[in-house]
């Protein structure tokens, strides 16, 4: 049988602990071989927001990740321009992969607006979304009955959070792994 494998997509803006949480706790709860982080060159919903360039994104994603046996990083978003819609993604990564099956890993934020993602009746059909719930979003979520819900410790931790406490020079240790706020810190990201 082939493998099974989750992709986290997101924008990575920076990697944080509920992201690998949440890639942990998919893996465990539905016996997947691997998952791959794969960040946005552009992320549909975020089209007209400040953000870092993509080489640093990728590279904190790498550090994030790095002691990792099961956890990959795709690149396979980085190439192409105008906005990384996970259908065209997806289509890719079945051609390259013919006997993967592919899970689709999302925050409870992302669940909600799944109806209005770009092609998602055909998506619906490449993939399987493996959900987990995010605080302050509500939890009956479009497609119920053929998504996989995953229950997680809830953390109120989002990239944006990191982003203001690092422009207010406040601390961000242990809301990301400890080389991703080494990184930060030595390329002054998200200083005003
Ligand atoms: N605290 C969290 N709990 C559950 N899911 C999360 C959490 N943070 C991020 N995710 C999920 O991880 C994926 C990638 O998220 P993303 O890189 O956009 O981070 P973010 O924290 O949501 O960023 P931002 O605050 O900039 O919007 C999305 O599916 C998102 O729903
Ligand atoms: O394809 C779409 O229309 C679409 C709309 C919103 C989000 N996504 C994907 O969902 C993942 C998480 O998005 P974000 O904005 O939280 O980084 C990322 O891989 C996005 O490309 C995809």
């Amino acid at each position: 049988m082939g493998k099974k494998i989750g992709i986290l997509g997101g924008t990575f803006d920076p990697p944080h602990i509920a992201h690998l949480l949440i890639a942990q706790e998919s893996l465990d709860a539905c016996e997947l071989d691997e998952v791959w982080f794969m960040p946005t060159n552009v992320p549909p919903h975020k089209q007209n927001e400040d953000m870092a360039n993509s080489s640093d994104r990728v590279e904190m994603t790498r550090l994030a990740i790095s002691d990792h046996g099961k956890f990959r990083l795709c690149t396979v978003e980085l190439d192409r321009q105008g906005p990384s819609y996970s259908m065209d993604t997806m289509e890719i990564l079945q051609n390259q992969h013919p006997n993967v099956q592919f899970y689709f890993i999302v925050g409870g934020d992302m669940a909600v607006s799944l109806p209005t993602w770009h092609g998602i009746e055909k998506l619906r059909k490449q993939v399987t979304f493996i959900v987990t719930s995010r605080p302050n979003y509500p939890d009956d979520y479009p497609f119920e009955e053929e998504l996989i819900s995953v229950n997680i410790p809830e953390m109120e931790i989002s990239s944006s959070d990191i982003r203001e406490r690092v422009s207010r020079e406040e601390n961000i240790r242990y809301l990301v792994p400890e080389a991703v706020r080494k990184y930060v810190g030595e390329n002054h990201l998200y200083v005003r």
